[in-house]
């Protein structure tokens, strides 16, 4: 049968299998000045719930704790090129942020942007979100991977560090609001 590319699978150890595309869709190109790495969250609230507060590049503070702001600097807000000039809440290393949608695909449910300027420390910053249905069905599984410069006087394991904390509180905010989203549903 053809791969259902947008299905999870679990291994005989239950272990979370990516499918094909999502290996596909989370290559990045890694410089030597480089890290990356992929944060991996399930949540109990079905793939068009979770899709459509990561879809909307116009409003992610609705999710993303850190950020206070957000407004649309060019493009629509929904077409691939659209740049969005986000502000972070006081007490990180970064004041604000320019960045450009990459990608927004609706039946992949993959979405990508890119860091193109701002004031913090995490440049050439790209990160590619999928959604996928979780083994058994109800729920999703979000796979969010990234690559960004290693800033200067920091070393590879401490960016990544930085940066897991940051999207894994993101997509623990995500699941949270995803799941009351689809509870107020079936009521
Ligand atoms: C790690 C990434 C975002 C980080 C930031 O948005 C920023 C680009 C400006 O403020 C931050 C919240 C932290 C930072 O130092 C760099 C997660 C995401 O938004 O998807």
């Amino acid at each position: 049968t053809a791969f259902n590319c947008h299905r999870a699978a679990v291994s005989p150890k239950n272990q979370f299998l990516p499918p094909p595309c999502a290996v596909t869709d989370h290559k990045h190109a890694v410089a030597s000045d480089q890290c990356s790495s992929v944060v991996v969250q399930t949540i109990d609230a079905p793939v068009a719930v979770v899709w459509s507060l990561v879809r909307r590049f116009d409003n992610p503070q609705t999710y993303k704790q850190f950020l206070k702001s957000c407004r649309i600097v060019d493009g629509d807000g929904e077409t691939v090129g659209t740049v969005r000039e986000v502000h972070v809440v006081s007490g990180l290393p970064a004041l604000s942020s320019k960045e450009r949608l990459e990608i927004l695909d609706d039946e992949k449910h993959v979405m990508s942007f890119s860091v193109v300027g701002g004031d913090h420390r995490l440049k050439n910053y790209r990160s590619v979100t999928s959604l996928h249905v979780a083994p058994g069905g109800g729920g999703s599984v979000v796979v969010e991977s990234y690559v960004v410069d290693v800033p200067p006087g920091n070393t590879k394991e401490e960016t990544c560090v930085f940066v897991n904390t940051i999207v894994g509180c993101n997509l623990q905010s995500l699941a949270r609001l995803s799941e009351n989203i689809a509870k107020s549903k079936t009521k």
